[in-house]
């Protein structure tokens, strides 16, 4: 064999990964709210909130009040994952999240200094996002990770400075405890000091839930998310749980890009 027909060996650090969106919009929940940001969507999830097990087919019901509302990064009895997908390495995500950041054509324009990673669940693909945080840093960017708190970051993320907006999934999602409830995990967050604990709220069960596990974990900061996909469900939620918010302690978000454009992708 000459020596340009062997294999090209791929470093494990810029192995291709599954990318659903990227777009540029206001980071729409959480602490960022409002702030311009550069967004990466990865493909795949190790849970499938709304049910309590993978679907075996496009109409088998939710179970749960809580339901996913990025289905199409991982049910594929009701989308075709492959439609539309990009394997995109590390750097090619990079890339391309640069030339949404307007400032690249305009330099006179404020560079956006957010990149949130979502999915899906982004700690799927953690060569990528540690990429993407090693990147933000020499850029002066900031990334906070949306993520279901059940997978460790590891020491690497923590040390590259990411914040983690933990998602951590309630009963009302269908999905049994023990696999979204995962100590190391929510502990190794907790102990990065960059967590916030954020709770989609649909009923006045899920309070109780939540103070159970902030007493468990030694949960420091915690925010509530309406749950909703329509201005009008995003509003009645937050009225629902602004009272017992103040009262324990907690902070309550709501979801910008819904208030503004509804349920639409990539937004
Ligand atoms: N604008 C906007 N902000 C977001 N914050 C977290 C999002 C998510 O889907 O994880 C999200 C999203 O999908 N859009
Ligand atoms: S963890 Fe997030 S992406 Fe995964 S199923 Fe639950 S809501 Fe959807
Ligand atoms: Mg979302």
């Amino acid at each position: 064999m000459s020596a340009d027909l062997l294999p090209v060996a791929i470093p494990t650090g810029q192995r291709p990964a599954p990318i659903a969106e990227l777009f540029y919009s206001f980071q729409g929940e959480g602490v960022s709210l409002g702030r311009r940001a550069l967004f990466v969507r990865f493909l795949g999830c190790n849970l499938t909130c709304g049910y309590a097990e993978v679907p075996t087919s496009h109409d088998t019901p939710a179970q749960g009040s809580t339901l996913c509302d990025t289905e199409y990064t991982w049910n594929s009895t009701k989308h075709d994952l492959s439609a539309g997908v990009w394997h995109l390495t590390p750097q090619e995500i990079w890339d391309e999240l640069l030339q949404l950041d307007p400032t690249t054509a305009d330099p006179s324009l404020a560079q956006v200094d957010l990149i949130v990673v979502t999915g899906g669940e982004p700690l799927l693909h953690k060569d990528a996002v540690l990429h993407l945080a090693h990147q933000a840093r020499l850029t002066d960017r900031c990334v906070e990770i949306e993520t279901n708190a059940t997978i460790k970051p590891g020491p690497d993320l923590v040390a590259a400075g990411v914040a983690f907006n933990a998602g951590l999934k309630l009963a009302s999602s269908a999905v049994p405890r023990k696999k979204r409830i995962k100590p190391d995990a929510i502990m190794e967050i907790e102990a990065s000091g960059r967590a916030r604990w954020k709770f989609v709220v649909s009923t006045l069960d899920d309070l109780v839930e939540i103070a159970e596990l902030q007493a468990q974990f030694g949960l420091t900061e915690i925010w509530l998310s309406p749950e909703g996909t329509t201005p009008e469900r995003v509003v009645e939620q937050m009225r629902m749980a602004a009272a017992p918010a103040l009262e324990h302690g907690w902070n309550l978000t709501t979801r910008e890009h819904v208030l503004i454009w509804g349920g639409q992708r990539a937004r």
